[in-house]
């Protein structure tokens, strides 16, 4: 909580397993720095668990991730530099992402990306403080060398 108090920007990943209060912890969070009149993100992998935190949205809606970004070399959230959700990526406080282990791992790549060009910050995540929260435990099986029709 301290991190999140002073913001000083990362990565912080919480993993614990399913049913524990992943989800009721980060409503915590979020309740913290909007009480600070703050800004935070609230995005989730999963639409149905959008509905779980407090003012949550999915990742592809709220980042305009690019819907063919398996396939994309070096994808970055859709979001022009003049634009309004630009001006919230640059203020957001805290970003969190609920059931990352969801994510693809360019999804997350993208967010690196845009938030550095966004803030002029070559650290990670362009400086800002993303939250991951997830458990592995509940991803799906890995298929080696498998297709999209195998899943
Ligand atoms: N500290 C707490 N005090 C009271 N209730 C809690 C606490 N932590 C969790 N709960 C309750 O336990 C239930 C499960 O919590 P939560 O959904 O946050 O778990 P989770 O780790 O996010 O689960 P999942 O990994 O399945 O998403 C919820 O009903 C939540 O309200």
């Amino acid at each position: 909580m301290e991190s999140i108090r002073t913001a000083t920007g990362g990565l912080l990943f919480l993993d614990t397993p399913g049913g524990t209060g992943k989800t009721f912890l980060i409503n915590i969070i979020l309740a913290e720095i909007r009480m600070r009149h703050d800004i935070a993100l609230a995005i989730t992998s999963p639409g149905i668990s959008s509905i779980l935190m407090e003012g949550g949205r999915t990742a592809h809606s709220a980042l305009k991730l690019p819907l063919n970004i398996a396939t994309t070399e070096s994808p970055v959230c859709n979001v022009s530099k003049d634009s309004g959700q630009a001006q919230l990526l640059k203020q957001y406080k805290i970003i969190v992402w609920d059931e990352c282990t969801m994510a693809h791992k360019k999804s997350l790549e993208a967010l690196d990306r845009t938030l550095k060009d966004l803030r002029g910050n070559k650290k990670l995540m362009g400086g800002a403080l993303v939250v991951l929260a997830g458990d592995f435990r509940q991803t799906l099986p890995v298929i080696p060398g498998s297709t999209p029709g195998d899943n």
